[in-house]
């Protein structure tokens, strides 16, 4: 028991427990009450922030990683506690943008293991192997096969960090059962060349499957979880595009699953979006008018892409229903070989809805290819999105041009995670656009101090305030899948 986190109270065992449980004697005579074991730890950590002040920021947010992760190995009740009550600061360290310099040191770091780990080598194992893990119930699941974490590329097993994290938020912002999560890792090799030559990497030392191959691993473990679950909610996190697009296709009418990075990403987009006409002081039927850029057009991008087009056509009051049709397209898309217009060779069935066409009603004379700067200066956008994963492509040059935007509040959402691949600063862009500008990034900021004294808000537009809402939905709803309707409801309320 005393190693047993979800059980173990540590010095806060009263004598009758030490009794009945045979704990005489192993612990030291005094009891701590569980509030002096709060205190005990939020001392210790104030204490770590003292001493390792002036160190460069990646040794103390892992400083403070490790102190949390020891908590949490060691006494989960005690530890969701102290997380639930400064989630604001703890943030920021269980989840983006820590966790992603968690993974990229995740063999190193690597003491006890969480969660659990099915690999390509398991084939044909899964279904009993999936009776190993130790609690009778689970109702949410976090998948990754690690193939893109954050904008931090391939990090095969080290991706394991990601579900951790997000299932400490269900836990922390939910209330879900801390015994009924269960991280997963899927291992099918990885194409890090580094990884593959570390002689720490935790996971298979092989290339990653492709195909088939790949699919009849996925759907093996997916096969598995329900055998043994029916009724868990699986979200798939982290998944290259390719398999994100696939797999979500592939289950989403057999299981009660979705992928965060499609659709939580764009539930929490397009409740942005929607504030983003509010801000403007205009009426929210108005969303169908305005100019939206996105920058990547990968399965974030393309998955905000297709829930704002569908917000927009089914947006009530401005017109009759079916005048805004297929071909009504306030979006321009920019991938990393610029803009997507009609031209574009080998062009991607899920973007061509999304691409320019340049006929006569389209007026900006922009071309195939066309970089971000010359984008932003023809259509003049109320909105410029980034979900690209390069750091600090909405540049001076960017954003000055965003300064000539149609919108009295120019909206800037830098979404990609971690902090250093953030398109651009709450700084840069209070002072380049200007400073009635909105702005929200996928990993934390601070405010920022304007001219006249005011606060400049860097707002947070991560899908971790959507993702808890549509698991704990869906799991006291008991809803069989996850609907599409399910996060436009999320995205407008
Ligand atoms: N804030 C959030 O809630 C949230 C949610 C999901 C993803 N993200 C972030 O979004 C980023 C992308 O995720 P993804 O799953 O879509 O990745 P992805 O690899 O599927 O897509 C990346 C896209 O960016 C494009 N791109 C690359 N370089 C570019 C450049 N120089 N200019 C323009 N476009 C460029 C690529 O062509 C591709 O279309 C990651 O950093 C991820 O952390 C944030
Ligand atoms: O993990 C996050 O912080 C958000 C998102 O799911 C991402 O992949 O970047
Ligand atoms: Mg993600």
């Amino acid at each position: 028991i005393l190693h047993d986190p979800w059980y173990n109270k540590d010095t806060a065992f009263p004598l009758t427990e030490r009794d009945r449980l045979g704990l005489r004697g192993l612990l030291p005579p005094r009891v701590m009450s569980f509030e002096q074991q709060y205190e005990r730890f939020i001392n210790s950590y104030h204490s770590l922030e003292h001493n390792t002040q002036g160190e460069p920021d990646s040794v103390v947010s892992l400083a403070k990683w490790r102190i949390l992760n020891r908590l949490h190995d060691r006494n989960e009740t005690l530890y969701y506690r102290v997380l639930i009550d400064n989630i604001k600061d703890f943030a920021p360290i269980i989840y983006t943008p820590t966790v992603g310099l968690v993974c990229e040191n995740y063999s190193g770091l690597f003491r006890r293991p969480r969660g659990m780990y099915f690999s390509a080598k398991d084939k044909g194992e899964m279904m009993s192997m999936i009776y190993n893990w130790p609690a009778e119930k689970v109702d949410m699941i976090v998948v990754t096969d690690g193939s893109r974490i954050l904008g931090l590329g391939d990090l095969g097993v080290q991706g394991i960090g990601i579900p951790i994290g997000k299932l400490d938020v269900y836990v922390a912002a939910a209330g879900i059962n801390p015994q009924k999560v269960l991280p997963i890792m899927l291992d099918v090799g990885t194409n890090n060349e580094e990884l593959l030559e570390d002689k720490l990497y935790l996971g298979l030392r092989q290339p990653r499957l492709e195909g088939e191959e790949y699919l009849a691993v996925v759907d093996e473990f997916m096969e598995a979880v329900h055998a043994r679950w029916p009724k868990a909610i699986v979200q798939f996190e982290d998944f290259q595009m390719k398999w994100a697009f696939e797999t979500l296709q592939r289950y989403r009418s057999r299981f009660c699953m979705f992928n965060d990075d499609v659709q939580g990403t764009a539930g929490v987009a397009l409740a942005g979006l929607l504030g983003a006409v509010r801000a403007q002081g205009r009426p929210l039927a108005d969303f169908t008018k305005q100019k939206i850029v996105v920058v990547g057009a990968g399965s974030a991008g393309i998955g905000v892409l297709n829930m704002a087009k569908h917000a927009m056509l089914r947006m009530p009051g401005t017109h009759k229903i079916g005048e805004l049709g297929e071909g009504h397209n306030q979006f321009w898309v920019l991938d990393k070989d610029g803009l997507i217009t009609k031209s574009r060779k080998d062009l991607d069935p899920a973007v061509a809805r999304f691409a320019r066409g340049y006929g006569p009603e389209e007026v900006e004379d922009l071309h195939e290819g066309a970089s971000l700067v010359e984008v932003v200066k023809k259509v003049k956008p109320h909105v410029l999105l980034g979900l690209s994963g390069v750091g600090g492509i909405f540049n001076e040059e960017v954003l000055k041009a965003m300064k000539e935007s149609d919108s009295p509040c120019p909206a800037i959402f830098a979404m990609s995670n971690p902090t250093t691949k953030a398109e651009c600063t709450p700084e840069d862009v209070f002072k380049h656009v200007g400073e009635n500008a909105v702005f929200a990034s996928g990993s934390p900021f601070s405010n920022v101090t304007l001219s006249n004294g005011r606060k400049g808000y860097a707002n947070q537009a991560n899908n971790m305030y959507l993702f808890p809402g549509i698991g704990l939905g869906a799991l006291l709803s008991g809803a069989r899948h996850i609907s599409d309707g399910m996060l436009h409801a999320a995205a407008e309320w």
